[in-house]
């Protein structure tokens, strides 16, 4: 019989790799799937019926890979070994610095709820620790957990959420979608969704060289693309060489403005080694 050439996934190793492998496997596994997503989705974009034997090689990876399953086991590790954690804790800080939370009022302990949308959650329970004022509803691509609602966020029903959440979270999400209009759609949509103007807020995380390293996109830029779509700045946090960068946006009324600005990709900083990630938006 010839030998099986096929790898295995990498999320079913025999042997448990050292702690700087499997760093390192966990890494590169995060990568790979989205170098797969984005060819996948520029060439099902195409349409062109010549490329379906690499769209078939596409799959076999991505299935070689774990699949999205193996993509969200990875980025479970990555979580609490890069960042220590979640991003909630980032969030919940900023919401309390901002006076939302458990207060003492007349010698009780007041609270307002705050209604959060968690959009790509790995857990279930990431604000359980918060559940008497914070009311989470985790959703994702692929749940995980009963209690994690499975919804592409981009098809959300934009009527029955229309102005319904306090807060909605993209950690990590926006990466994910392979194409940059979708991750225009998806600041639209969550502004949407949001509650009235003033004090509801969007929760940005993005990998850190998506707007450090990118040919395509600046702070300045996301900021002038944010407040296009219309959002205010109220917190931001990152590191010089670190992995990650949080933002906090907080909804105000949409600009009397078209997306005209942030429709086509425009070179802001040359260089070979930097990434091509971008936000596009159409205005709608
Ligand atoms: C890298 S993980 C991030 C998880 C977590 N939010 C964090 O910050 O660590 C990205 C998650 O987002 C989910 N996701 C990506 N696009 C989505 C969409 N359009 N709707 C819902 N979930 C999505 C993926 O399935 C995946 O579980």
């Amino acid at each position: 019989m010839a030998p099986n050439k096929r790898k295995k996934p990498v999320t079913a190793l025999a042997h448990k790799p050292s702690a700087t492998a499997s760093a390192n496997i966990t890494r590169q596994t995060i990568r790979r799937y989205h170098v797969l997503l984005k060819e996948k989705a520029r060439l099902l974009k195409g349409g062109s019926s010549s490329v379906s034997t690499r769209l078939d090689d596409i799959e076999r990876e991505m299935k070689e890979l774990g699949g999205l399953e193996g993509y969200q086991e990875m980025s479970v590790i990555g979580q609490s070994k890069e960042r220590g954690g979640g991003s909630e804790k980032a969030l919940v800080e900023w919401l309390k610095e901002l006076g939302h939370g458990m207060t003492q009022s007349n010698g009780s302990m007041q609270h307002e709820t705050v209604d959060l949308l968690e959009v790509g959650a790995l857990h279930p329970g990431n604000y359980a620790r918060w559940s008497k004022w914070i009311h989470s509803m985790p959703i994702d691509l692929h749940s995980r957990h009963p209690d994690i609602k499975e919804q592409d966020f981009l098809k959300l029903d934009p009527v029955e959420n229309d102005g319904k959440w306090d807060v909605i979270s993209l950690s990590l999400v926006l990466n994910f979608a392979s194409m940059p209009f979708d991750r225009g759609k998806m600041l639209s949509l969550a502004h949407g969704c949001l509650k009235g103007t003033g004090s509801s807020y969007l929760f940005l995380v993005l990998p850190l060289p998506c707007v450090m390293n990118s040919r395509f996109l600046t702070p300045e830029h996301l900021n002038s693309l944010m407040n296009a779509i219309g959002f205010d700045l109220v917190k931001e946090k990152w590191r010089p060489g670190g992995k990650v960068a949080y933002w906090l946006w907080r909804k105000k009324g949409r600009p009397d403005r078209k997306g005209g600005a942030f429709t086509k990709k425009r070179v802001l900083h040359e260089g070979s080694s930097r990434n091509n990630f971008t936000i596009l938006w159409d205005g709608s």
